[in-house]
């Protein structure tokens, strides 16, 4: 496919622009300097070329400095730098009569061309340069040196520079496009086992909420199960335990088994999720309601006081007793409420609860009773 040809682009090509800065910074040194020696050489013999020389000594330096001081003009500097070889090539060669040993400076010119600007550019020059020769051999516009040999040499190392650095060229691209494709493949592969690696994480990470949710869950009411809140209470930092007021309520649902023995097991659960679902709602998110086994739950309530714990299970009594459950009449429950003291373990709390139950139960039941503060 053929590209359009670009004369000298400026400023959009930034690979190798390192290189490039050292590159030129070499060439105006040496340039500089070289020009400098052939304008003192030359000024008494050939006035017109010392001035020339000394300009060019002078622009290569101004261009050093700049350079120096603007990094990132390196695609402009190097363009400027180019046509102005480019201009001296033109007034050595037809104003200063050229001669023939000077041919390897077009030699330099198109290599640099290449290098700096790159394959179109450095044609381009190549085809300039080629036809500005030729053409003035042939119409004898300016005299030159050049005889008809010296012509063919100069085209058949031309035509030699132009093989080497197009073979180079196409072989870099091809390289180059190998590469970007083996990129591209990689790129892809990473990107589709990292989508695969993170739709597995994801379906690992839901599969372990999940048994996570199941083992630490009462899997008929919904509630907290009995291991699981003996693990958070065991984790509770003994730093902490004892110093905040933490309530726990132990509830047992009234004549449970009368339930059980009349309407059957069926009604059984359902009573025991309704009423598990009522405690639910009526604590707070901070609560812990925890199904401990059998007809006996638990709401355990960080940061609250006797008083405050007493409250809550009174108004968790009254709304289970306003719950309709179209087979029975009404369901009631007893509470024992006790708070955590300094040095309690899960046993001790418990056991002050349950003396509480089994009071609120002795005194007919559908009743709270607090533990006394010890
Ligand atoms: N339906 C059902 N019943 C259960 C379940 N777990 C335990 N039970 C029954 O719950 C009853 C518990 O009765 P208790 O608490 O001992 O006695 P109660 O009849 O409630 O009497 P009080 O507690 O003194 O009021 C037993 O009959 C158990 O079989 C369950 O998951 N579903």
């Amino acid at each position: 496919m053929l590209r359009p040809i670009q004369l000298f682009p400026a400023l959009t090509d930034t690979v190798n622009v390192r290189y490039k800065v050292i590159f030129l910074n070499n060439v105006f040194t040496f340039a500089g300097l070289v020009s400098l020696a052939m304008s003192v050489i030359r000024w008494n013999t050939n006035p017109f070329l010392g001035k020339v020389d000394l300009l060019f000594a002078c622009a290569a330096f101004i261009l050093l400095w700049i350079l120096h001081r603007h990094h990132k003009m390196v695609e402009l500097i190097a363009s400027i730098a180019l046509w102005l070889c480019f201009v001296q090539f033109l007034i050595v060669f037809f104003l200063a009569n050229g001669n023939p040993t000077r041919s390897g400076l077009l030699l330099l010119i198109l290599a640099s061309a290449f290098y700096l600007k790159g394959r179109q550019a450095g044609y381009s020059m190549l085809a300039i340069i080629l036809a500005l020769v030729v053409g003035n051999h042939l119409s004898g516009l300016f005299p030159s040196e050049f005889k008809n040999l010296d012509i063919l040499s100069l085209g058949f190392y031309m035509l030699a520079q132009f093989f080497i650095i197009h073979n180079y060229e196409s072989l870099r691209e091809t390289q180059t496009s190998h590469l970007k494709a083996l990129n591209a493949n990689l790129e892809a592969l990473v990107k589709q086992r990292t989508e695969q690696l993170a739709a597995v994480n994801s379906a690992l990470e839901k599969e372990k909420e999940n048994l996570t949710r199941l083992s630490s869950t009462d899997h008929l009411t919904g509630l907290s199960n009995r291991h699981h809140f003996e693990n958070v209470f065991a984790e509770y930092s003994p730093a902490t335990r004892g110093k905040t007021s933490d309530a726990l309520i132990l509830i047992d649902i009234d004549n449970f088994k009368k339930i059980n023995d009349t309407y059957g097991h069926v009604l059984g659960d359902k009573v025991l999720k309704s009423v598990a679902a009522c405690i639910k709602k009526h604590s707070r998110a901070s609560d812990i309601t925890v199904r401990w086994g059998g007809d006996e739950l638990i709401v355990y309530a960080p940061r609250t006081s006797l008083k405050q714990a007493y409250q809550l299970a009174e108004k968790m009594r009254k709304q289970i007793h306003l719950l309709d459950i179209t087979e029975i009449d009404t369901i009631t429950i007893s509470a024992g409420v006790a708070v955590l003291q300094a040095g309690d373990t899960l046993s001790h709390l418990l056991h002050r609860a349950d003396n509480a139950l089994y009071e609120a139960k002795q005194a007919g039941r559908n009743n709270v009773y607090s533990a006394a503060l010890g």
